[in-house]
C-alpha cells in the first residue's frame, strides 16, 4: 500500500513547476483510501528533482552535470558553515575521479569568498600510492583542481606519506587521523571510537566501487582498521589506501556523486530494492549509522532507477 507522504517538485528558473508526468503516474498508483496529495516538503535548488527515501537516504537527481555542480557546491558550503559554527572546524574527506571537477563551483563566486576555508581540514577517503606530483595522485588532482585556487591552510591538507609502501602509508594515515581525533579536529563517533568526519565525499565506479573498496575484495569486511591498503586494485594504479566502511559509515554526512549512463546499472543495484539474489555492491554498503546519506546523480546515472520505488 502506498501511503507515505511524498513530494516531487521541479524548479525551473526558481519557479516551482509541478511535474505532471510524475503526478499522473503517482495518482494512478494510489488506492481510493490514499488519495494523492503531493506538496513540496523540501525546498529545492533551481532545476533539481529530489526524491526522498523512507530510510533517511536522500536522492538528488539533476538534469545535467552543471546543475549537479551547483547543487553540490551549495550542499558542501552549507555543511561547512554548519560544522564551523558548531565545532569551529570542517573535516572533509575526498575521493578522486570526476568528483573533483564536479566540486569546481566551490572555487567560484560566491563560495570562494563566503566559505571559511581556513577552518577546513582536508583528508582523502582513498588515495593512490604514487608520488604526490604524479598524474595519478588524488592529492594532485584536488590540489590543482581546487585547493590551489582557494585560501586553505597548507598544514590543514592531510595527504598520505608518498615515500613508503601502501601498507605503511595506510598505517601512517590512520595514525595522523588518530592524533586529530584526539584533539577533536575530527569529531568522534558516539557509538564507537571511529572518527566522525563532517563530510565524506565519494564517487562511484561503473562496477559499484566507492573509495578504493572494490566488489568482492576482502577489505570490504574490515572492521578494526580505520585505513587499510590494497595492492590489487582492478582500477589502475593497483596500490591504494582507503578508508574502511566503519569510518565511512561513522561520518556525519556522506555524499555519493555519480554522473553518466555508464554508471546507471550500478546506481540501480546500489540504491533500489533489488532483493537478496543480486550482487551487493560496495556502494550499497554506504549506510551511515547516524549520519545522513545523500546521492547526487544526473539524469543519465539515474536512468535505470526503479521508478516504482520513487513512491514507496
Ligand atoms: O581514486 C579513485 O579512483 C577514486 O577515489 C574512486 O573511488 C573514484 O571516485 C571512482 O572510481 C569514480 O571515479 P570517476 O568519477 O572518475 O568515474
Amino acid at each position: 500500500m502506498r501511503h507515505e507522504c511524498v513530494c516531487v517538485c521541479v524548479y525551473k528558473n526558481k519557479e516551482l513547476i509541478p511535474d505532471y508526468n510524475y503526478f499522473t503516474s503517482v495518482s494512478s498508483s494510489f488506492s481510493d483510501t490514499h488519495q494523492p496529495f503531493l506538496f513540496p516538503l523540501v525546498v529545492c535548488s533551481p532545476m533539481a528533482l529530489y526524491r526522498l527515501e523512507k530510510d533517511g537516504r536522500e536522492l538528488r537527481i539533476h538534469e545535467n552535470a552543471d546543475e549537479l555542480r551547483s547543487n553540490l557546491a551549495e550542499y558542501i558550503a552549507d555543511l561547512s558553515e554548519a560544522s564551523i559554527k558548531e565545532r569551529g572546524t570542517f573535516a572533509v574527506a575526498l575521493s578522486g575521479g570526476s568528483l573533483i571537477t564536479l566540486m569546481g563551483k566551490l572555487c567560484e563566486a560566491p563560495y570562494i569568498k563566503t566559505i571559511d576555508w581556513a577552518k577546513w581540514h582536508i583528508f582523502w577517503a582513498d588515495e593512490r600510492v604514487v608520488a604526490k606530483s604524479h598524474a595519478d595522485s588524488n592529492y594532485k588532482l584536488a590540489k590543482d583542481g581546487l585547493f590551489a585556487k582557494v585560501p586553505v591552510i597548507y598544514s590543514h591538507v592531510h595527504s598520505i606519506n608518498d615515500t613508503v609502501s601502501a601498507e605503511r602509508a595506510a598505517e601512517d594515515y590512520e595514525f595522523v587521523i588518530r592524533q586529530l581525533v584526539r584533539t577533536r579536529v575530527i569529531n568522534v563517533s558516539e557509538i564507537n571510537d571511529c572518527p566522525k568526519f563532517d563530510l565524506v565525499l565519494l564517487g562511484m565506479g561503473p562496477d559499484g566501487h566507492v573509495a578504493s573498496l572494490f566488489p568482492n575484495h576482502s577489505v570490504l569486511s574490515e572492521k578494526l582498521q580505520w585505513v587499510t591498503f590494497i595492492t590489487d586494485s582492478p582500477k589502475p594504479p593497483p596500490e591504494r589506501i582507503t578508508f574502511t566502511f566503519p569510518v565511512i559509515n561513522s561520518a556525519s554526512n556522506v555524499a555519493v556523486v555519480v554522473t553518466g549512463g555508464g554508471k546507471a546499472e550500478a546506481a540501480h543495484l546500489a540504491i533500489d530494492d533489488i532483493g537478496p539474489d543480486r550482487p551487493k555492491l560496495p556502494a550499497r554498503m554506504v549506510q551511515p549509522t547516524q549520519g545522513k546519506l545523500v546521492w547526487f546523480l544526473d539524469i543519465a546515472a539515474a536512468s535505470k532507477l526503479d521508478s516504482a520505488s520513487f513512491w514507496e
